[in-house]
């Protein structure tokens, strides 16, 4: 190894800086009650096919009388964040270190050891690989798809018994078998281990074990509720430890009426949830939380060794993340075999000798550090051990600074920094250390726990003392894994190769990868059929921390997603198949819009249009359905025509229709094959048809059912006053009924001389000395209104009541 001529900071000292948990929120929503009575819910008119929207009724004066419907529609809430990701306690086992190591935790006593040899560094740039990102397809469904029926299979699931050495255990995540999983703020437990992370297999109880399961005689205010799919307002209840009459209360108060077997969706779960302060978790959200959790297990305990760190590179822009990489794996690449080509694989390993002279190794993550962070932990994985934090000596601590260090903090990674540039001039490296304390960084020599090394990434000035410290950080860092089991870890990148097919990097985080294994990487399956290491050699076998490039999935996993292995494929297929589905059911819950979704964004405004793509038989239907669609009047909601032709309904169209929400029409024509799986997967409704006016009307009504509704007034019934008496310190208009009908807290206007003198709600009714609802013409009763006692005999009462009206097109 060079050794660099600065080693002013050799004695600087490790400490790991653990930043754990992420503070959980949850939005307190008020919860607006409805003070009157509200008897009845003008139900949204049925459609043949097409479902029309809830009601949406204007926010007005909460006074009611029965029929009217007084609401306020509220977005429902956000799925939380993944709150699970960080935790606090990594279990600590004994080691003996070879330096002091301030403000540690006893550490076990054992030494690398690396049985993959084969990988050694050669020269070659090292580029800033992106990390691909899932494509998220909105997708299009009806509200009559009854595709959820068959979803609530594949849910069971057992979380493995994390012990996790290497990435801490969850305090948070839910645990849940079946078709629910809710978590009570008292009764959090884990199910028992799980040999696949993602969890197959669990008790198997399922949705039906938890139907007829007794209701708690005590329950618990549960937190956070597991969805996996729609559930029945009895199912939910018996979730969240409440009475159905309260979900139903609730849901009615907004407009909603159900009854206790009427299934709920997505929406209308998280509706009630936020109302109720309970987080709502997706299953797919709850599984990407889980993963780390994952990578150890209990039968790893026999086995542990130690493993490389894996080490990402963050800081501000041009502060010199790119140039301490190159250099780092220059001044490597100089001892051993210079001028070899380098295959980029997103990640590369560096030989470092340690004090005592062994040679140990740090893996360098080659991806933009916050990618590593966000992109990686959005979807649940953390693959860096430590993040080295470059700040440039003559720049001092800027935006980018800032955000690395809440990333790192956030993920309780240690930061080792680089203070970098000390080769100029203008280095400040004092300034840097100061600015670095604001930020709950101090340098060991002022008395804090950070490790901070002055270097130069353009001369290579003290990078041995760098990558020392690194050495130092790891070593603290508990950074273990069982090289004896079959691989898991996480894909670090994926592409689709013209020639190779799907390529992936995959970061092996425990056990060992070797070419043959059949691995599942998200819901890739495939075998290995080679494996590409950091300097383009094929290589047989990947230990533990090491990456890899690897051929023979089938399909490209996504950045983020976990591989692991299995011992037969028919193991792997039946999970891949189940995460498919968790993943298309979860993308159901979540994209799924159907028509009366889409009317309710256009509500919100968020939509003005409807869009359309037509595949019918004969170019004459599609020149007829487009001329007919086109006279549907568009006022109000127009409609986009985004492809109208004819043939039959292909798997492009289903993308087509899933990436901008549109409604699927099929005409007389057939779907191809494949397609109606990638509807399926896409969750989007193919709406077939062979009658034009059937087509139409099916249109028309989606559109009106865009339209906020109405509210119109109803007349009720006449009645005269004819006497007046006086109670209390009010006065009650004796009156008789002239025509219609009289009905308790119905809405009423008082004339007299052709003036309205009071418009107002009638407060009290009675026949005789009976409280009554109503009475009828013909009749004589007492009444009382509301803020209103100046009655007068001959005065005129207009008795009426506020209705909402679906709206049709105005033409
Ligand atoms: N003098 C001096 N210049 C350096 C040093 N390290 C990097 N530079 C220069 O700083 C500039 C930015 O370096 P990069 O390595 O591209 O910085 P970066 O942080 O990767 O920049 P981005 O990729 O844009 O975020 C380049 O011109 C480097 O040559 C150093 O130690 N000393």
């Amino acid at each position: 190894m060079e050794k660099s001529a600065d080693k002013a900071d050799k004695a600087d000292k490790p400490v790991a800086s653990k930043h754990k948990k992420r503070p959980v929120t949850s939005d307190n929503q008020e919860v607006r009650e409805v003070k009157k009575r509200v008897s009845t819910v003008k139900p949204a008119r049925s459609m043949p096919e097409l479902q029309p929207p809830p009601s949406r009724q204007p926010s007005v004066a909460i006074k009611t009388e029965p029929t009217e419907i007084i609401e306020d529609d509220s977005d429902i809430g956000a799925i939380p964040e993944d709150d699970g990701l960080l935790d606090s306690k990594r279990p600590k086992r004994g080691l003996t270190l070879k330096r002091p190591q301030p403000m540690t935790s006893p550490k076990r006593a054992s030494s690398v050891d690396d049985d993959d040899d084969d990988i050694d560094e050669k020269g070659g740039k090292a580029g800033k690989a992106k990390v691909k990102r899932p494509r998220i397809k909105p997708l299009i469904d009806d509200e009559d798809d009854d595709d959820f029926d068959s979803l609530t299979t594949d849910s069971s699931e057992s979380e493995a018994l994390s012990i996790s050495l290497a990435r801490p255990p969850k305090a948070k995540t839910a645990s849940g078998s079946g078709k629910l999983a809710a978590v009570s703020n008292q009764g959090r437990k884990k199910s028992a281990p799980s040999r696949h992370s993602g969890g197959s297999g669990g008790s198997g109880s399922g949705a039906a074990a938890s139907r007829r399961a007794p209701t708690p005689a005590l329950p618990e205010k549960v937190e956070r509720l597991v969805v996996q799919g729609p559930m029945t307002v009895q199912e939910l209840a018996h979730a969240l430890s409440i009475a159905e009459t309260e979900i139903i209360k609730r849901l009615f108060s907004r407009g909603i009426a159900v009854n206790i077997t009427e299934t709920l969706d997505f929406k209308t779960i998280s509706m009630v949830c936020e109302e109720l302060e309970v987080t709502v978790v997706t299953e797919e959200q709850k599984s990407a939380a889980q993963k780390p959790d994952n990578i150890l297990n209990a039968e790893d305990l026999d086995n542990l060794q130690r493993r490389p760190p894996v080490v990402t590179i963050m800081g501000h822009v041009d502060h010199g993340k790119t140039t301490l990489l190159d250099s780092i794996r220059k001044t490597k690449v100089a001892q051993g075999e210079a001028g070899g080509i380098t295959q980029h694989i997103g990640a590369y390993h560096v030989d470092v000798q340690n004090e005592s002279g062994e040679t140990q190794q740090v893996v360098f993550l080659d991806t933009p550090g916050h990618e590593a962070f966000t992109a990686m932990r959005a979807r649940g994985a953390r693959v860096t051990d430590i993040a080295i934090l470059v700040v440039a000596a003559d720049d001092g601590v800027r935006p980018q600074t800032v955000e690395a260090i809440s990333h790192a903090k956030a993920a309780g990674v240690p930061m080792v920094i680089a203070i970098n540039k000390m080769d100029k001039e203008s280095a400040q490296p004092d300034r840097v250390k100061q600015e670095l304390t604001e930020y709950g960084l101090v340098p060991e020599e002022w008395g804090g726990d950070t490790i901070m090394v002055p270097v130069s990434a353009i001369n290579g000035g003290n990078l041995d003392t760098l990558l020392e410290m690194l050495l130092l950080v790891a070593e603290v860092e508990d950074l273990y894994a069982n090289p004896n089991r079959m691989a898991k870890g996480t894909v670090i990148e994926a592409n689709l190769d013209k020639a190779r097919g799907p390529v992936a990097t995959l970061l092996v985080q425990n056990g060992t990868l070797r070419v043959g294994d059949v691995i599942l990487a998200g819901s890739a399956l495939g075998k290995v059929r080679a494996m590409i290491d950091d300097h383009g050699q094929r290589v047989e076998n990947a230990s533990p921390s090491f990456a890899v490039e690897i051929l023979g999935l089938r399909d490209v996993p996504a950045a983020g997603d976990e591989f692991e292995v299995f011992e037969s494929e028919k193991e792997a297929a039946a999970l891949a198949s189940e995460r498919a589905n968790t993943a298309r059911q979860s993308r159901l819950l979540q994209g799924r819009v159907s028509l009366s979704a889409l009317s309710a964004r256009v509500q919100e405004g968020e939509l003005k249009d409807l869009n359309i793509i037509l595949k019918a038989d004969v170019q004459g239907s599609v020149e007829a359905i487009v001329n007919a669609l086109k006279k549907l009047p568009q006022k109000e909601v127009q409609l986009r025509l985004l492809l109208a032709a004819p043939g039959e309904v292909t798997e492009t169209d289903i993308d087509l229709a899933a990436a901008s929400d549109a409604v699927l029409i099929g005409f007389n024509t057939t779907t191809a094959s494949g397609a109606r799986q990638a509807a399926d997967r896409a969750g989007v409704d193919i709406r077939e048809y062979n009658i034009i006016y059937n087509l139409l009307d099916d249109i028309e009504a989606a559109m009106e059912g865009m339209l906020e509704p109405e509210l119109v007034e109803e007349p009720l019934g006449q009645a005269e006053v004819r006497a007046i008496f006086p109670v209390g310190r009010s006065r009650v208009a004796g009156c008789y009924v002239q025509s219609g009908k009289l009905i308790r807290n119905c809405k009423i206007r008082v004339h007299r001389g052709g003036q309205t003198v009071h418009d107002g709600f009638l407060d009290s009714l009675k026949r005789i000395k009976d409280d009554v609802k109503e009475v009828n013409a013909g009749y004589e009763c007492g009444i009382a209104a509301e803020n209103f006692n100046d009655w007068n005999e001959g005065d005129s009462i207009e008795a009426y009541r506020m209705v909402t009206k679906r709206r049709t097109l105005s033409r």
